[in-house]
Parts: structure tokens; sequence; C-alpha cells
């Protein structure tokens, strides 16, 4: 990994307006064939973009160490880690932020860096053609009739009746062409507006494709202050018009399926042996068109002597119960053998670590997602099960879940 210590460089000419410096950024990684991502944190006003010299740099092992020394980037991590879909940390060579436009951070002394300026410093001329984005190499995934789901929620609810798992996550894939003139760069802006809480992305990568998403659910986040956070983020219910978020009454189900993943998070604490977490909640939480229940817990880094608890936290975590289901293994085991799909990136995690400060980690799970394809989009969305799922309703809330990003598809 070509980590040198970041270089701020004033951008080689004068700035046109962010828009076009992101778009001349992203037009240097696509035309180089290398992997970049682009996401603007939840309430933030715009995006910012990490920029890798190297595809075969970003291929990671591991899950990223969440410590203020461990390598700068952004991790891109599959559902499951596999030859098809790789675990990717991209290194965060160039950083740029559009809150600061006129400068980048270069933290590569790669032999890239001059062609990158070079490129940077020719005005853009207008007339620049779409992007390349990358594609994936994998064959399109198998997408669920609505007979086909209602089998798979059927076989998931016989499986919790006989003991066999706790809860399980059910999924399926959908696709939708793209309309003409699609740019995935305006989708992007696109998703910024329309959900403002929301950590939306685009990331493309050699081998990976180009995933575009709106997620609602942190995985691990570690702020300036030193605070470790995590969420339970369970149950869906759609947001009726007129209706306020704190006026929404749960069902047994969906109190039972968030408890579920809450429990999940107090057992890896309780693994940990750390007593001194803050549990807020559940409380119902906004979601574009749709309400979640969700518990907050968190955690101040400088008051417990534990270094490593994003990172062993994170580890334990992923794959959560709110996108496999409980027991972790047995559920995994059971999607494995029934769903029927690759779900590569979808329900993995993705964000920024150490970039641009050392000791921050902004880590997502990647939901509300779809994947680009050359002319048409992937869309992914799963449904907790419990015992009294009703696969009718099951499907419809996929429904939900997929209009998020298809909204951008119109
Ligand atoms: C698995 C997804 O959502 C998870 C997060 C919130 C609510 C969920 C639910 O109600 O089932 C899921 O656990 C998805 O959006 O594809």
């Amino acid at each position: 990994m070509s980590q040198a210590s970041p270089q701020p460089v004033a951008w080689p000419s004068l700035p046109g307006s962010p828009a076009e410096q992101l778009r001349r950024l992203l037009a240097f990684a696509l035309l180089h064939r290398l992997p970049v991502a682009v996401w603007r944190l939840p309430g933030a006003a715009s995006p910012q973009l990490c920029l890798s010299f190297s595809a075969e740099a970003a291929l990671t092992g591991l899950p990223p160490a969440l410590t203020p020394d461990a390598p700068a980037g952004f991790a891109f991590f599959p559902f499951r880690d596999s030859d098809h879909n790789p675990a990717l940390f991209l290194p965060g060579d160039v950083f740029w932020d559009a809150a600061s436009p006129a400068e980048l951070q270069l933290n590569s002394a790669d032999h890239l860096a001059r062609p990158l300026l070079d490129f940077l410093a020719q005005p853009p001329t207008g007339a620049d053609g779409p992007l390349p984005w990358h594609l994936s190499p994998q064959p399109l995934p198998h997408t669920a009739s609505q007979a086909e789901y209602t089998a798979l929620v059927e076989t998931g609810v016989a499986a919790i009746r006989h003991g066999q798992v706790v809860k399980v996550v059910s999924s399926r894939a959908a696709r939708q062409p793209l309309p003409a003139r699609f740019d995935a760069l305006r989708a992007f802006d696109s998703l910024c507006q329309r959900y403002p809480q929301a950590f939306v992305s685009v990331v493309s990568a050699p081998g990976a494709g180009t995933w575009l998403g709106a997620s609602p659910e942190v995985l691990v986040t570690i702020d300036e202050a030193g605070i470790f956070r995590t969420m339970a983020l369970a149950g869906t219910q759609p947001l009726a018009p007129g209706m306020l978020p704190q006026q929404a009454i749960w069902r047994q189900k969906e109190i039972e399926e968030q408890a579920l993943v809450s429990r999940y998070i107090v057992n890896c604490f309780k693994q940990l042996r750390l007593r001194e977490y803050e549990e807020t909640g559940p409380r119902t939480a906004v979601a574009g068109q749709l309400l979640h229940l969700r518990t907050d817990f968190a955690v101040n880094l400088r008051a417990v002597p534990f270094p490593t608890l994003g990172t062993d936290m994170l580890r334990l975590l992923h794959p959560t119960s709110a996108v496999g289901g409980m027991p972790k293994q047995a559920a995994l085991h059971f999607l494995h053998q029934h769903e029927g799909y690759d779900r590569a990136y979808y329900s993995g995690f993705l964000g920024p670590v150490n970039l641009p400060q050392a000791g921050v980690a902004r880590l997502f799970v990647n939901l509300r997602c779809l994947q680009l394809r050359p002319t048409e989009a992937v869309l992914y969305a799963g449904t907790g099960l419990t015992v009294d799922s009703d696969p009718a309703r099951e499907w419809s809330e996929t429904e939900m879940k997929l209009s998020t990003v298809a909204a951008v598809l119109t």
C-alpha cells in the first residue's frame, strides 16, 4: 500500500464547480481503470471522494482495523468474502472534499500522481462523454418471482418453527432497465437530495462493478470525540402521508425482530467483556418513505481501556442479525442453501476509515442499493423473518425497500 504522509495540493487549474471537479476526478479514475468511491455522510452538505492508484492494492483479506494508526481508505466488503466478490479496501491515495474544493489531499507519491495533476490542470471541455464505470464480470443474479420469494419465506418460517434458526433475513434481487441517458453521478446527487440522513455512496472498482446506494444503517462509527457507535435497526412499515414517526405503532413481530438484533449486539459487547456501553431506544427512525425500529449503542473509547473495540466489534458484528439472522452461523447456512442467488456487495459494508482524519471511521451496512449493468440496474432488498412472518407482507416490504433506490431510475 503506497501510503505517504498526507500532502495537501492545490487544485492545479481554475476549479470549476465542485460538481465538475468531482466528475473530472471520476473520469481520471475510470479512464485509468482505478477504484474510486464517492460518498455523502448522513446530514452532511457535500460529498467526499477516495481514489486509489492501484486496483491490486485494494484487494484485502480481513475487515479493516479501526485504529488511528491503521491505513486510511475506503472499505467495500461483500456479504460473504469470495473469489467472485473480493473484500476491498481502497487505499486513500487521493482524498477530495467538495466542502474545500480548491484542495486535494495526495497521500501517495505513486507515479500516477503527476498524470492526475496534469489531467486536472486541463479545463473540462464540457463535451466529456458518459463516465466509463466499472462493470461486474459476474453473471446477472437470479431474480426471484413472487412465487419463489413466497416459497423462500415459507421455508424460512418452517426453519424457525423447527428451531434451526431463531431469525433469518431473506432477500432477493430485482432488475430494472436504466432510463435513457442515465448518469450514475446525477443519480448519486438525486439520492443525496432525497435522503439527507442516509449514507449515500457510489463505489466503482474493477472486479466489483459499480454500486449506488442510500443506507440508513450504521454498522460501526468512531467519531472525532472518540465515541464508538453501532445500532440495531429492524422492523419496517411505510411512513403514511401525514403521519408523524412518533405516532407509529409496532406489531409484536417487528418488536421481536428488532429486539433480537439488539440482543445480538449486547452479546458482542459481552464477548469482549465490555460493560460500559450506553443503550438508547428502541425508537422509531425514518429512512426515506419507511420507518424502522432502532436502538443506538455508544461507548466512549477515551473512558475505557479498549483501544481495539472498533476493530473487534466490526469483526463480530458483520454480518449482523439485521441482514443475516440468529444464531449467525445457522442463519448464514440457511441463506447459502435456500436464498438462491449471490448477494455480492448487498448487505456487506462500506465507508471511509481514517479518511480524512486518523481515528475517525464511518462504516455502514450496504442496504437500499443497486448494482449498475450496461443497460439495467440490479436492485436488492431483504426482510427479517420471524415465526409470525406472512409471505405476502414480506414481498411487499421488499417492494417498498426496492423503491428507495429505484426512485432514481425513472
Ligand atoms: C435487509 C434490509 O433491511 C434491514 C434493515 C432494516 C429493517 C429490516 C427489516 O425490517 O427486515 C432489515 O433487517 C434491507 O433493506 O434490504
